[in-house]
């Protein structure tokens, strides 16, 4: 597998702002070349600045967002509506304000559905399957990442199973160290079924998670080494994020 193209910003709000337009760039090219596009979200800080950003970007309506199905690539196990949950940033920052159709915006159970959070895990695999049209994950145009100063991405954390699971497509995670501790997550193999895994960081304190996930050869302890996209994947980061990488 080819390593990870980088792209460096000056700031965190210029890697939004230009991340969201290369979003939807992206996401326009995949609806010209395949009829409809496919983008798995975030949450986290730049993860859904970015999203604000696609909101607010001049090239936004170059996507047929009635033709756009979403994703997530985890989600904080709360009750609907809580502002902690990655759905909610999502819908506030972006979902809200294009013509998404809700059948096809996918989202994680919360945890007042009467689900365990192992039962909301189960239903978005099943979701999945249906979806991915015989492959091991729905063709995903974008699986955006967030990274953690500890190199997690999505809910895999290091030093949790999470990150050697290779059966099942998705997960609930139990004591994870960033809070609230129980969640879902996709697992690897979702992840790396995507075509293009894009890992947003900024800040200076993401610098050693970056040089990790990007040389790491061990997902169990540098999850974002874990994180690469079917036949491409991005690492848009700015200036500070970058400043331990071995090419900087
Ligand atoms: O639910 C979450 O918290 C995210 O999915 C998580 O993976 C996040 O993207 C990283 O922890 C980075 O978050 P920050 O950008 O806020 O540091």
């Amino acid at each position: 597998m080819s390593d990870p193209d980088v792209i460096v910003y000056r700031d965190g709000d210029e890697l939004a702002k230009v991340t969201a337009m290369r979003l939807v760039a992206r996401l326009a090219a995949a609806q010209a070349e395949r009829g409809s596009a496919s983008v798995v979200l975030t949450g986290g800080t730049i993860g859904i600045q970015t999203l604000a950003e696609v909101a607010k970007a001049d090239n936004r309506d170059m996507v047929d967002w009635s033709l756009v199905d979403v994703w997530w690539g985890d989600e904080r196990f709360l009750p609907a509506g809580d502002p902690e949950r990655n759905e909610t940033g999502a819908r506030t920052a972006l979902l809200d304000h294009v013509p998404v159709v809700p059948e096809r915006v996918r989202v994680m159970a919360p945890s007042d559905a009467g689900k365990t959070a192992e039962q909301a895990a189960a239903e978005y695999a099943l979701l999945l399957r249906e979806a991915a049209e015989g492959g091991p994950g729905p063709d995903f145009d974008v699986l955006l990442l967030g990274l953690g100063p500890d190199c997690h991405v999505a809910s895999l954390f290091p030093g949790l199973p999470g990150p050697r699971e290779e059966a099942l497509s998705v997960i609930a995670v139990h004591d994870s160290p960033k809070p609230p501790p129980t969640r879902i997550s996709l697992t690897f193999p979702t992840i790396r079924a995507a075509r293009e895994v894009w890992i947003v960081a900024s800040g200076e304190s993401k610098s050693a998670a970056v040089r990790d996930a990007f040389t790491g050869d061990d997902p169990a302890r540098h999850p974002g080494a874990g994180a690469r996209g079917r036949e491409r994947t991005v690492f848009l980061l700015d200036e500070a994020a970058a400043g331990r990488l071995p090419t900087r």
